[in-house]
């Protein structure tokens, strides 16, 4: 155990020192508070947005080699301090200290990437049809952004949101998710160390009510939101209603589908990453495995060998391969679902039951079940936590359609070795993100990243995509 950080909101540059009520808890071991937190409400939320609006004019005109110089010190800082920030991330959030410690440097990359964006060239230069007049495309900030965002990814996807957000020259008000709030602020702490100006970004510590504040703010001009379904759709209602801009990144049901003439070893250690690394709790998790027949029993067999060998601890233990749930919430969802399937007749191939570890902490059982229907609501709703089901089809044809068939569409991914296969798959997959003979979690930090159907809604994040969002263009007319 080590200390309990005291945290605060972070508002035009200054640590705003509050009562702290609330509590963040490592989940490997619900003894350790890693955490003490303050509970931001709408004053909170008006003093940061007007921080913000206040810091607008400078940043937005600053010299985009301003912006990329913060940005890219930033990066450094970050990968600097990766075994520091990664064990503060394994210890509030639960991965193991490698996937913590890989998404702090991924978090750097991110940041490095965007201050190569704030410099590259995003205007054009065209002919106009009328002789004599050009035409310019600019792209120009848009103003505050309101950033909500999950427990899943501390760093990342807190980094995938404000890094092209400021390197375009917008200024930003932050809600870290509930659980996760102390890896958000020392990201926030960086930025400062970095030379960000005071006001520039912003950090408001609260449960939803800052979010739907946010949400709500007549001077917030922007909102980008990972999280669920449910809370997706009002930030989208809330936001649209006063015509600010939106962007949801929201779950999935990733299918995963495994053919015939797939290297079967292969495929079994792309279920194992996909469906259970990082506790399954990523929303491009691998949660429906749709497998030919002919292999289906032996898949089935293999994968349940690795997935009952999985050492689940504490994550800050170097032996462990998979970590606890984030809350205990995550925890009796994924158990809650275990038993759905059960009812429904899927079978318990491995896991299934409870965890009794030395620690206090939300440990999940990794789970498999076998011989489930498309139908059932384990291959409809999303669990978000290690518990694959396999679904058996007959063929390619009758696996693409099981694939398809969900409200959502973030990842699909497909093991095989025919290329015919695997390029239809590509084409006719209703997905954001397809994969071949690869997981469908774990994505590159330089392309466009996001789904179709439920799973998403407005333009994509991350990579050269994100300045969609990020800016707004003006075309200007000139004659000489
Ligand atoms: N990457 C993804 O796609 C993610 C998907 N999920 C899905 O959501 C499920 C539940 O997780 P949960 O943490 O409860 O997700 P939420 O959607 O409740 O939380 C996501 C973020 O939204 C905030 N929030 C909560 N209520 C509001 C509101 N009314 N207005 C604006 N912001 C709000 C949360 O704050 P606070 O934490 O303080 O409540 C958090 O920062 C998971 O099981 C999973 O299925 C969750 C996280 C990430
Ligand atoms: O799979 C990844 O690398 C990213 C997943 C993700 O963004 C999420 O779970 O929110």
């Amino acid at each position: 155990m080590t200390d309990t950080l005291q945290l605060s909101h972070l508002i035009d540059g200054e640590r705003v020192e509050t009562a702290r009520p609330g509590e963040s808890h490592n989940p490997s071991n619900t003894n350790d508070i890693v955490a003490r937190t303050p509970d931001g409400g709408q004053a909170e939320v008006d003093a940061a947005v007007a921080a913000a609006r206040a810091a607008f004019p400078s940043w937005s005109e600053a010299s985009p080699e301003v912006r990329a110089d913060v940005l890219d010190r930033a990066g450094t800082l970050v990968m600097e301090r990766r075994e520091q920030l990664g064990r503060l991330l394994s210890r509030e959030e639960g991965k193991t200290l490698p996937e913590g410690i890989g998404e702090t440097v991924r978090a750097g990359r991110i940041l490095k990437y965007f201050a190569g964006e704030a410099l590259r060239r995003h205007g054009q230069n065209l002919d106009s049809v009328r002789p004599g007049v050009e035409i310019q495309t600019y792209r120009q900030a848009v103003g505050v952004y309101g950033l909500i965002t999950p427990w899943n990814f501390p760093i990342a996807i807190p980094a995938w949101k404000a890094a092209p957000a400021l390197a375009f020259g917008n200024t930003v008000v932050m809600k870290p998710a509930g659980p996760t709030p102390a890896t958000a602020s020392a990201l926030a702490d960086i930025l400062v160390e970095a030379g960000l100006p005071k006001g520039v970004f912003n950090l408001v510590i609260g449960r939803g009510g800052v979010g739907q504040a946010i949400v709500d703010h007549p001077d917030v001009d922007g909102v980008s939101f990972t999280g669920s379904q449910g809370v997706g759709a009002g930030v989208a209602a809330g936001a649209v209603a006063r015509q600010a801009r939106v962007q949801l990144e929201m779950g999935g049901k990733n299918p995963l589908i495994v053919l015939d003439d797939a290297d079967l070893e292969r495929a079994v250690m792309i279920a194992l990453d996909g469906s259970y690394y990082a506790t399954g709790q990523r929303c491009t998790a691998s949660s429906r495995l749709i497998v030919t027949d002919a292999i289906h029993d032996k898949f089935v067999a293999l994968l349940a060998e690795k997935v009952a060998a999985l050492r689940v601890g504490d994550a800050l233990d170097p032996n462990t391969q998979m970590g606890p749930a984030v809350s205990e919430a995550q925890m009796e969802t994924s158990y809650k679902y275990i038993d759905i399937a059960r009812q429904g007749g899927g079978r318990i191939v491995t896991g299934g039951e409870r965890l009794s570890l030395e620690n206090p902490g939300w440990y999940v059982q990794p789970t498999l079940i076998a011989d489930t229907d498309p139908a059932m609501r384990i291959n409809t709703e999303e669990v978000f936590g290690p518990v694959a089901s396999t679904i058996r089809v007959k063929d390619y044809e009758e696996a693409l359609n099981v694939a398809n068939t969900t409200e959502f569409g973030l990842a699909a991914g497909i093991v095989t070795t025919s290329l015919k296969h695997a390029r239809d798959f590509q084409r006719r997959a209703k997905a954001g993100m397809t994969m071949v003979n690869l997981p469908t979690a774990g994505v590159d930090y330089h392309v466009p990243f996001g789904g179709t159907k439920s799973s998403s809604y407005g333009a994509r994040e991350q990579g050269f995509a994100a300045i969609e969002f990020y800016t707004q263009t003006k075309t200007s007319y000139s004659w000489s």
